[in-house]
């Protein structure tokens, strides 16, 4: 393939950063297809096994006593099946669900508002706990552990706070962000879950599930390849598996085998490690341009025509992730994996800044 073209597309290719097929959160699509590939129950949920082990003891010994279960907080990366497990927990537990998120609730009377209708044992989906105002959250705090909320009535020296008794539930909070959780709400969970990214066995698994429920034939290695891509995110391999689905039909036969997976994620710029064209760009530029680095962020920016937000919140955090990209104090460097990914050798090896070596397979055969 020409490199110069791979980093100079148009703006408004597949890959952009707006709506890059390989970004982790959900675009309008994803949310109209998620509600069908979403699995239902604790058995159908692929992989996370020891969250599902845990989850499941914590579900099956409520249900024995007949009680409501302990509040559930669910911290992972997006697109990791947070949202999909709280409404598993629901069904468990035959309870109905109520979904809100951090912010939408702006005021504590609006958090006063749904803790007062829930029924009992009802599941509160709270999504993003962590952008939920403070009094809010006080509020929480008093709700999930005493099931009781103290409701403010009047304004000033005249405000009288009404307590009001809450039917048991359990509350499942989902952040992205653990770490900005206040420790005393962290505390009152009685389970956390943290999930982790998925290996390609795992994906593989929920590419097979979701071709089947999207009536697609694909084939093992189709999938695996799919999976391959897939940076360790469902969300991403149920995404590329429609797009894989859409070349197929139009230049196939409909059937996804590898050869038509790497001719689709070839067409979408999604490489064999699941790198798009920005990510690829910044690598490039680190490497050719300044010989694997290290070189500042700003730098790195300009040279590869984004902001500086755009490099480090979007491209640079997979490439860390893969190994392909330290940052270091002294600034941004690439590790031999990077090079090695793009096919080219490093100055010392070479003799030269950025030599090309041999053949780089990197978007499969
Ligand atoms: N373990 C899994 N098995 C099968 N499919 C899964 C699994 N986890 C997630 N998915 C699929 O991935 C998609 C995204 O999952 P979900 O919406 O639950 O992610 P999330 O963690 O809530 O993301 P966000 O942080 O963006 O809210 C859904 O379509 C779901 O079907
Ligand atoms: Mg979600």
């Amino acid at each position: 393939m020409n490199w110069d073209d791979s980093t100079t597309g148009p703006d408004d290719a597949p890959t952009a950063p707006g709506g890059r097929l390989v970004g982790s959160f959900a675009d309008g699509e994803d949310q109209a297809v998620e509600a069908a590939l979403r699995p239902k129950s604790l058995d159908e949920f692929v992989g996370q096994e020891r969250v599902r082990e845990q989850l499941d003891l914590v579900l099956r010994a409520a249900r024995a006593r007949g009680a409501t279960a302990d509040h559930v907080l669910l911290s992972g990366a997006p697109g990791l099946g947070k949202t999909t497990l709280s409404m598993i927990i629901a069904a468990e537990m035959q309870a109905p669900i109520r979904i809100t998120s951090g912010p939408a609730i702006q005021h504590a009377g609006d958090l006063a508002a749904i803790l007062s209708s829930l029924q009992e044992g009802e599941v509160l989906f709270l999504d993003e706990i962590h952008r939920m105002s403070r009094p809010a959250e006080e509020m929480l705090y008093m709700a999930m552990e005493d099931f009781r909320v103290d409701v403010i009535v009047g304004k000033g020296p005249g405000a009288t706070a009404i307590p009001l008794e809450l039917p048991p539930f359990t509350l499942v909070g989902a952040t992205t962000r653990a770490g900005l959780l206040p420790p005393p709400l962290r505390d009152r969970f009685g389970f956390t879950a943290h999930m982790e990214f998925y290996d390609p066995a795992e994906l593989q698994r929920v590419v097979h599930r979701s071709a089947l429920l999207l009536d697609v034939e694909i084939d093992t290695d189709g999938a695996a390849e799919i999976a391959g891509r897939s940076r360790g995110t469902p969300r991403i391999a149920n995404r590329l598996l429609r797009r894989v689905r859409d070349y197929a039909q139009v230049k196939v036969d409909g059937r996804i085998t590898r050869e038509v997976a790497c001719a689709a994620l070839r067409v979408y710029e999604v490489d064999s490690r699941g790198l798009d064209r920005l990510d690829r760009a910044v690598l490039e530029a680190l490497l050719k341009l300044f010989a694997g680095g290290p070189v500042g962020l700003s730098t790195l920016a300009v040279a590869v025509g984004e902001e500086r937000e755009t490099v480090e919140e979007v491209a640079e955090p997979f490439l860390v992730r893969e190994g392909l990209l330290a940052r270091t104090p002294r600034g941004r460097i690439a590790t031999p994996a990077a090079w090695a990914h793009l096919g080219l050798v490093p100055p010392q090896a070479a003799g030269g800044p950025g030599g090309r070596a041999g053949q780089g397979g990197l978007f499969g055969p």
